[in-house]
């Protein structure tokens, strides 16, 4: 049984007595070294969650532990050495006046000593790529370098989840894959929670987990799989499917049978083989 890392516990918020509810009675929990994404309808409450899981928010009703943790005034300190976040506009991450100045800023924040600052440093520019860059000024950098080096500079505090709220959305295709092949490499050697709020459904199909939200509930939580088998439900609450998925359903209209729910090209081309050698 996995350690639970995230959990929400009946948790309800809104930005103020004047503003109508955004949260409503939310509870799941996420558990240790598990990649998850976060989807829903554009203001379903995706990017409060986030910032209700570092303090950067609280909630008027039920609670939220993040690695044992209650979050509250008191633990914030805490838990934002536990919780790393990436968004999506990389400019407004940046601090230092080199990407090395920028991978320290968080750590001395949080008084890290000098002689490990700099193995952190030298480290986490590796994990992402973007040791070479070190004493580059950010404003020079690309949009995908500068969104590698935002995740250097949280993981640089060994964070043991760490959140991207559409941190991808900026980038072009291989800019995505690339943040996403470097962030996935890392999860696996770090055991790191991930979670990935996005409105990107190859980032979706690659999530061990998908939590659905639906006007600030949530409407289901499954895997891809089983989510993206829910077509019809799905468009109702206004979310895309995957190409393959919608290629998929049309195929089975016209007669193909396909059993299993394909999520990527591969996966459907042998259900397209195996219906093949039955017909
Ligand atoms: N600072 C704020 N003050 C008042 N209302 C806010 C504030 N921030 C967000 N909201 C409202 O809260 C709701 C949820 O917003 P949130 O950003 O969590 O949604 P989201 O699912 O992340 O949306 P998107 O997909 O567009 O990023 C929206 O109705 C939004 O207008």
């Amino acid at each position: 049984m996995r350690h639970k890392i995230v959990e929400f516990r009946h948790v309800s918020f809104r930005y103020g007595e004047e503003h109508p509810w955004v949260l409503k009675n939310c509870s799941f929990a996420i558990y240790e070294n598990e990649a998850i994404a976060i989807i829903g309808h554009n203001g379903s409450g995706k990017s409060t969650i986030a910032k209700l899981m570092n303090g950067l928010l609280f909630p008027q009703e039920g609670e939220i532990v993040i690695n044992g943790r209650s979050v509250t005034q008191d633990s914030i300190w805490d838990i934002r050495k536990d919780v790393g976040m990436v968004f999506q506009n990389p400019d407004n991450q940046f601090v230092g006046t080199t990407v090395q100045d920028d991978v320290a800023f968080g750590m001395e924040n949080r008084g890290i000593e000098r002689d490990e600052m700099v193995r952190r440093i030298d480290n986490t520019l590796s994990a992402v790529g973007m040791q070479e860059y070190r004493l580059t000024e950010p404003h020079k950098l690309s949009g995908g370098q500068k969104q590698r080096v935002a995740v250097a500079s949280v993981l640089a505090i060994f964070p043991q989840i760490l959140i991207l709220d559409e941190a991808t959305a900026m980038l072009d295709p291989r800019g995505r894959t690339d943040i996403m092949k470097t962030v996935t490499r890392v999860q696996d050697q770090r055991h790191l929670s991930l979670i990935t709020i996005t409105h990107d459904l190859q980032e979706v199909v690659q999530a061990e987990r998908v939590i659905v939200m639906n006007e600030g509930a949530i409407w289901d939580e499954a895997a891809p799989r089983d989510i993206f088998a829910k077509k019809a439900e799905l468009r109702r609450i206004g979310l895309d499917i995957p190409f393959v998925a919608a290629l998929s359903e049309e195929l089975r209209k016209a007669g193909i049978p396909i059993n299993r729910e394909a999520l990527n090209h591969e996966e459907l081309l042998e259900e397209l083989w195996t219906s093949h050698s039955i017909m």
